[in-house]
């Protein structure tokens, strides 16, 4: 079997116009226009790459958004007060911290300062619990993941009662994408550096998140046939037949073997990093109406 590949870049772009659509209605109907603050810390060129981007977004989304860059040798304390700073702002209703921090910087004290209600990444303990806790309707949802369940249940539609594989234990991808599809009524296995065959464990999946950073390492042997594919790895290895010091970007799934294997998969690049940033923006959209004491939107029915 040849699996269809999902396509999160034109599914992002639907989403984003969508996004935009609604936070004009948000913007005449209640003057509160969704602000989005990005901090980055340092010149990491690929960080850069992606906050322009989210930027970028922002601007298509009909939002106000700023980005605060600060030079890498600031101190903790500095940070700590501009995101407090932010947190008072009520034109500011998200705000997301660029990780990683550099190490003198400690990473948690920052984001836990980020109040709960202006937290897109979703990564503050009142986010997470209220996720874990059942409370999915209440919290800020992690991006990565819930642009993940969007592309799993557009090709899967119900997912209840389905093998679900989570390889990978971060707090920003695997278990959050774990309680997710728990909540979907899937049964989730966590697997992780530790977990015993793998590769078996692998094959019982009837979909498979590969969440560890490790490029091209699920291979298209350990997918059960049929299966959805959302391959979250986003890694620059080096293609000489590029050229002499030139790069491509692979996930953690080796794609040209696991495509004869699976029934949906998502490409790197073009498959879950878009979904990432169109899932930003509904987010801060979702700040902006709770500020405007409006319900939550449904952004996967609002794609049709
Ligand atoms: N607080 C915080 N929140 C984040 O969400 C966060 C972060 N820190 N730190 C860095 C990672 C990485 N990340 C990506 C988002 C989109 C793409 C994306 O759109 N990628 C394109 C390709 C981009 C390229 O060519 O490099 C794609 O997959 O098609 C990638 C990576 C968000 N992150």
């Amino acid at each position: 079997m040849t699996a269809t590949r999902i396509d999160g870049k034109a599914i992002a772009g639907e989403l984003r116009a969508k996004i935009a659509v609604e936070a004009e209605k948000l913007i005449n109907e209640t003057k509160v226009v969704p602000g989005l603050a990005v901090i980055i810390v340092g010149e990491d060129p690929a960080s850069q790459v992606y906050v322009a981007s989210k930027g970028r977004a922002a601007n298509e989304c009909n939002f106000h958004s700023v980005q605060h860059t600060l030079a890498v040798d600031t101190s903790e304390e500095a940070l700590l007060s501009l995101v407090d700073e932010l947190n008072n702002d009520i034109a500011i209703h998200g705000i997301l911290v660029q990780l990683p921090l550099p190490d003198h910087i400690d990473e948690s004290k920052v984001l836990n300062l980020i109040r709960p209600d202006k937290d897109v990444d979703g990564f503050h303990p009142i986010n997470v619990g209220l996720l874990t806790a059942g409370e999915r309707d209440k919290a800020m949802v992690p991006c990565t993941p819930a642009g993940s369940l969007i592309l799993t249940k557009r090709v899967l539609g119900d997912l209840s009662g389905k093998t679900a594989v989570v390889v990978g234990r971060s707090n920003i991808v695997g278990k959050p994408m774990a309680a997710l599809l728990l909540a979907e009524s899937c049964t989730v296995t966590i697997a992780h550096s530790r977990t015993k065959d793998l590769p078996a464990v692998v094959r019982g999946a009837d979909i498979v998140v590969a969440a560890v950073g490790r490029p091209q390492m699920v291979k298209g042997d350990w997918i059960k046939e049929g299966a959805c594919v959302i391959d979250v790895g986003i890694n620059r290895i080096p293609a000489p037949e590029r050229g002499e010091g030139k790069t491509r970007l692979v996930g953690d799934v080796d794609y040209d073997s696991a495509v004869e294997r699976a029934g949906f998969i998502t490409p790197v690049p073009g498959g879950v990093g878009p979904m990432t940033i169109a899932l930003l923006m509904a987010n801060t959209l979702t700040a902006a109406r709770r500020t405007a004491g409006l319900d939550d939107l449904d952004y996967a029915s609002l794609l049709g």
